[in-house]
Parts: C-alpha cells; sequence; structure tokens
C-alpha cells in the first residue's frame, strides 16, 4: 500500500521512497531505503495507464505471411510482465538483480525493486570527458560476460548502450533495461521489428524490406557503438532526423577523429563489431579472443 509518509516520504510497504535517480521512456527510478534490512535499492516505477495508452500506437498485428506465425507486438502490460518473467531467472553480477515486484491490482503504479547500482550510468554520452583505454578495456570486460550470459540464457538485449549500463562501487558494471529484451530458442533468433534506440541500431535492422536477421549479430552492433562512444565520448553515426540517421549507419564508413587518440588493436575490434555485414561481423568468442581484448 502506498502512504504519504509523516516525513513527507511516499512510504511503499517496507520501502521509503526517496529522490528520482533514473528516467526515461519507461518511467522513473527512484532511491528506495528499506527498513526492514536498512539497504538502499532502486525503485522503477511504472504507470500501467500510461503504458496502456502507449498500446492505443500499437500498429494493427502485420497479416501472418505465407501461413507463418509472425510475432505479435505484445500489449505494453504484457511486455512488462515477459520483462519480469525474463529478469527473476537472470543471476549473474554483471547483470541487474531484481529483487522483488509490487504490482497492487489497486495501484495504478507498478513497481520493480532492483539491487541498487551505486555510481548508476556509466558515462552520459556525449562528453568531452571520454575514458581510457583501460577503463574501457575493464568495462567491455563485463560487458561480454554479462552479454555472453545472456545469450546463453538465450536472451537479445536488443538496447545495450552506456546508459543502460549501471557501475557500482566494486568498479564493476551491471546491463540494465530488458524492456524490448527478446527471447528465443534455438541457437540464435531470427528478428524482424525494430527495436531500441536509433544510433545504436545495426544497419541490418533499418533495411526496407523487412528480412530477417541475426539477433545476438544486432548485440554485437550495440556494444560496437557503446565502445565507441567509451573513447570518443560520442555516437560514430549522429543525426537529429532519424531517417537521415538510419541512412548514414547504413551506409557512412565509421570515422576516427584526430582526438582523442585510439590504439590501431582498439580501432581494428571497433571496425570489426561494426561490420555493416552481420554475417562477417565478429561474434562474442571472436571478441574474447580479439588481441585487444586479450592484451
Ligand atoms: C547516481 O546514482 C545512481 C544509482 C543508480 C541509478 C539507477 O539504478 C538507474 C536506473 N536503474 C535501472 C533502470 C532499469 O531500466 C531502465 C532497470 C531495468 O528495468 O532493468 C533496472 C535499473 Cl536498476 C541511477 C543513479
Amino acid at each position: 500500500s502506498v502512504v504519504d509518509g509523516a516525513d513527507g516520504y511516499v512510504q511503499l510497504n517496507q520501502y521509503k521512497l526517496k529522490n528520482e535517480i533514473g528516467k526515461g521512456s519507461y518511467g522513473i527510478v527512484k532511491l528506495a531505503y528499506n527498513e526492514q534490512d536498512d539497504v538502499h535499492y532502486a525503485m522503477k516505477i511504472l504507470s500501467k495507464t500510461r503504458l496502456k495508452k502507449k498500446a492505443g500506437f500499437f500498429r494493427r498485428p502485420p497479416p501472418s505471411r505465407d501461413g507463418k506465425a509472425v510475432a505479435r507486438p505484445l500489449a505494453p502490460m504484457d511486455r512488462v510482465y515477459r520483462e519480469i518473467a525474463i529478469l527473476k531467472k537472470l543471476d549473474h553480477p554483471n547483470v541487474v538483480r531484481l529483487v522483488e515486484v509490487l504490482d497492487d491490482p489497486n495501484e495504478d503504479n507498478l513497481y520493480m525493486a532492483f539491487e541498487l547500482v551505486e555510481k548508476g550510468e556509466v558515462l552520459e554520452v556525449p562528453t568531452d570527458k571520454p575514458l581510457s583505454e583501460q577503463q574501457a578495456w575493464s568495462y567491455l570486460r563485463d560487458i561480454i560476460l554479462g552479454s555472453e550470459y545472456l545469450h546463453y540464457q538465450k536472451i537479445i538485449h536488443r538496447d545495450i548502450k552506456p546508459s543502460n549500463l549501471l557501475l557500482g562501487d566494486d568498479g564493476h558494471l551491471k546491463i540494465a533495461d530488458f524492456g524490448v529484451s527478446n527471447e528465443f530458442t534455438g541457437t540464435d533468433i531470427t528478428l524482424t521489428n525494430t527495436a531500441g534506440t536509433p544510433a545504436f541500431m545495426a544497419p541490418e535492422t533499418l533495411k526496407e524490406e523487412k528480412e530477417n536477421f541475426s539477433g545476438k549479430a544486432t548485440d554485437i552492433w550495440a556494444i560496437g557503438v557503446t565502445l565507441y562512444c567509451f573513447v570518443i565520448g560520442r555516437c560514430p553515426f549522429e543525426d537529429d532526423f532519424p531517417l537521415s540517421l538510419h541512412k548514414k549507419i547504413m551506409n557512412d564508413p565509421v570515422k576516427f577523429p584526430e582526438k582523442p587518440v585510439v590504439s590501431e588493436k582498439l580501432k581494428d575490434l571497433i571496425l570489426k563489431m561494426l561490420d555493416k555485414n552481420p554475417e562477417t561481423r565478429i561474434t562474442l568468442p571472436e571478441v574474447k579472443e580479439h588481441p585487444w581484448v586479450t592484451r
């Protein structure tokens, strides 16, 4: 039950909700103090009415082509319950941990209590203070281990980017926000819909004719864009207009500025992760063997 505490903080069961620490298309995240265990958590707050309103924009389900079952976009509430089901089965040091869900049917808000990752987003992009290669190397290892675990659990994240990578006091990263992730069976998923954040979308997901593409390869692309952001401070492809951004992602070569200086080995890795052809793009196991990673 949600009550206004005498001290001006909202009390939600054993949690005292404090200041806002995160905000996005999903809703907001507040610092939450658990009086029972004297521990702070990150409380993600979703409004059911807002989600249902967004349902209105879901385009009519496409006619199923040649009788093949086409994945229907889920109603937002179903998407949230799917996100929760995915999160509940995940347990890895480089993935955020969902502790508890508070979903009172009479309440408009749905609350998701996560283990607090103390320092928040690893890097705000754009920045004029990009990371050193040493720092980027440490964070990439965490991203690789977390992504390897997710792919092993047959989950494609689909929105890997700096703002979804949270930094703990121990200097390690945790992957967050499974709001657009997909589960698959078999060895990989063939996707057709675009999802995630435009500047991090792989070229094969932006093509006009919606051919099928590999889910794992799209996560590798997003990790490549993220790695570029870490050491350069901005994204490799930028444009204020979505369609011109799509054109750049699909056609422009990756360019490195004079400054900051990036080692040849790191440039080589980034170029292999940002290979526009998903068939020849470097895979996660190959990234682990790359000279810049094993250095
Ligand atoms: C300055 O100190 C700070 C410490 C922690 C934070 C923080 O946690 C922010 C967002 N958190 C999250 C967001 C999520 O999705 C969007 C998910 C998820 O749905 O997986 C989980 C978490 Cl935890 C911010 C600032």
